[in-house]
């Protein structure tokens, strides 16, 4: 039976966008001399303001105000667009699934504290406000939803399809999976009985020996290969010509890998690492084989797990074709807390001196996690998170000074996908007093994760309808292939090479915001409120 993919029709009395019409937000429209809507496109000139700071030479700062002009340019038209995962089987896949199809149809199902209706709760895109401006008359902020700042697709006209080692149909991976209530998932089974994931290539060092009993999905070759990327870049194509999409966007929520080793002359570089494939060097991953494939298809690529999947050679292939990237690992729960918590302690001037972050969780990616290697890719995405804070506080921190910071996960089946992070922050306060910092938070990993997979979609897609120029230059072009915009929703986010990592979670959903508002023209969301002060 020919793999089938989730219908993507928008039909039922779910809420849909209308495909392939000139979207243009109903909400809201920008009157300004430096932005002009056409049918197609939104033209917008955006003075960015920012500050230069050099040292002169007595050692002291000088600060310069900066301003560069930019002319943006987005296409309204959304586009027909289908997401294929990899792992699709998977706990976040089947739940990300049988959300959509739940949303799309507008679902409401029994559970023992009442009924429940599909929502997409946990998406920063559609379920979150940002300020527009101010009322002058009524002197109050006017926030609008996010999804509306520019014409996004919506994700209940996402077509969905991907890859999974395990042979398992979405209905049967959804029992797997143990995450929905049984009300919900009886009203999805057809449809999600109908999708069965596309074989996948599978390399068994790569991930857990534990996972070797769900292997009965796969491409034949257990090592890289052009004829494995030819293979991928087919299925995406199929998948793109069977749906009728005019875009694709390939996610990894497939298993935690071990980290590749970076080795000079197989995947330092874009030509070495096309060679080390075409060679079937044991050292390049599944996960670099679809960022290669995927990259060579101009089809947006991002990793959802912590493994180093961007090894240097990948990045530069992406950079050479101009192809988005982006990653690594949903910040879902515990770490999404941390980034803004000690975001909270450092700006306040609290001394965070040790952060001990345990988890425990009983679903196969628990398990697969259980294994060292993986646990090492997890250990590493999950203990990054802090450093840009504390670099950034010299008042607290000497040079190299940072907390104590150690995490745990282990794998207990009884507690399934709801996982139990248990967080201890410690610090020091005023006059050698400390503060210590207990949280109990019970993650129901899936449900957290599946509204950021939406979300990196649809950015990602977003992203790549939106060129830049500067205004004394005549040509358009795309943002840098590493969508560093990303980083709200993922623990180690990758960045182009050589610029800084934010973590701090205000931070990056400021970037997010303002440069979305910056694409129709307007200021960055200030808090300064000088219309209330100064009258
Ligand atoms: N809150 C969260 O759930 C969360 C947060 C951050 C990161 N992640 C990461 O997301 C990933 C998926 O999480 P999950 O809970 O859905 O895990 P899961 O184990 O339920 O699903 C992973 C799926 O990937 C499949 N798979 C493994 N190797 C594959 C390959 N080479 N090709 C295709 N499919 C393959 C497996 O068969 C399985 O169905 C994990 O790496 C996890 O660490 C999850
Ligand atoms: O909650 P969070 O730290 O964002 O992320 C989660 C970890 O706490 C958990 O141990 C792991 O299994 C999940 O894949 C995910 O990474």
């Amino acid at each position: 039976m020919a793999p089938h993919a989730d219908s993507g029709s928008a039909n039922g009395d779910g809420r849909s966008s209308g495909n392939n019409a000139a979207s243009s937000s109903d909400l809201f429209a920008v009157s300004s001399p430096n932005v002009v809507y056409t049918d197609s496109e939104i033209l917008s000139k955006y003075t960015y303001r920012t500050t230069s700071v050099t040292k002169n030479g007595a050692g002291k700062y000088v600060a310069t105000p900066k301003e560069t002009v930019y002319d943006f340019k987005v296409d309204r038209k959304i586009p027909k667009v289908g997401v294929m995962l990899v792992g699709w089987g998977g706990n976040n896949g089947t739940t990300v699934t049988a959300g959509i199809i739940a949303n799309r149809r507008g679902l409401v199902w029994e559970t023992k504290e009442g009924p429940r209706a599909a929502n997409y709760y946990g998406s920063v895109i559609m379920g979150s406000t940002m300020k527009l401006g101010t009322d002058p008359q009524t002197m109050k902020e006017v926030n609008i939803p996010f999804h509306d700042v520019l014409p996004m697709v919506h994700p209940n006209d996402l077509v969905i399809g991907g890859w999974d080692i395990s042979s398992m149909n979405l209905s049967d991976a959804m029992d797997r999976a143990a995450v929905l209530e049984p009300t919900l998932k009886m009203q999805v089974k057809k449809e999600m009985a109908q999708m069965v994931p596309l074989p996948s290539i599978y390399y068994p060092d790569f991930i857990a020996a534990n996972q070797e009993d769900r292997a009965d999905n796969v491409i034949p070759g257990s090592k890289a290969s052009t004829a494995h990327v030819e293979k991928l870049r087919q299925d995406i194509r199929d998948f793109k010509a069977q749906n009728n999409l005019d875009k694709v966007i390939v996610q990894w929520t497939a298993n935690t890998e071990r980290y590749a080793d970076i080795i000079p002359g197989v995947n330092d570089t874009a030509e070495n690492l096309l060679k080390a494939i075409e060679q079937g060097h044991e050292e390049v991953s599944p996960s670099t084989v679809f960022a290669v494939a995927c990259i060579l298809e101009k089809t947006p690529f991002i990793n959802g797990s912590p493994q180093n999947t961007f090894v240097p050679g990948a990045v530069e292939l992406a950079e050479q074709h101009g192809a988005f990237i982006g990653g690594d690992d949903f910040k879902s729960g515990q770490t999404k807390m941390k980034s803004a918590l000690v975001d909270f302690l450092i700006s306040a001037g609290i001394k965070l001196t040790s952060i001990a972050s345990y988890n425990h969780l009983g679903n196969n990616d628990g398990k697969n996690l259980s294994s060292q290697r993986q646990f090492r890719s997890k250990e590493i995405s999950k203990s990054n998170v802090v450093d840009d804070m504390v670099e950034a506080n010299s008042v607290l921190y000497a040079p190299g000074e940072h907390p104590d910071h150690t995490v745990v996960i282990k794998y207990m089946p009884a507690v399934g996908d709801n996982k139990r992070a248990l967080d201890e922050y410690y610090a020091e306060i005023f006059l050698g007093g400390h503060q210590t910092i207990s949280i109990f938070n019970v993650c129901e990993d899936s449900l957290l994760a599946s509204p950021l997979i939406i979300d990196l979609v649809l950015v990602a897609e977003m992203m790549t309808r939106i060129q830049w120029k500067q205004a004394s230059q005549s040509d358009y072009k795309g943002f840098h292939s590493v969508l560093s915009i990303l980083s709200y929703m993922l623990k180690a986010p990758l960045t182009p090479p050589g610029t800084p990592v934010v973590n701090a979670l205000a931070k990056q959903r400021g970037a997010l915001t303002n440069i979305f508002r910056a694409c129709v023209g307007l200021e960055p969301e200030s808090d300064m409120t000088l219309e209330h002060k100064l009258f």
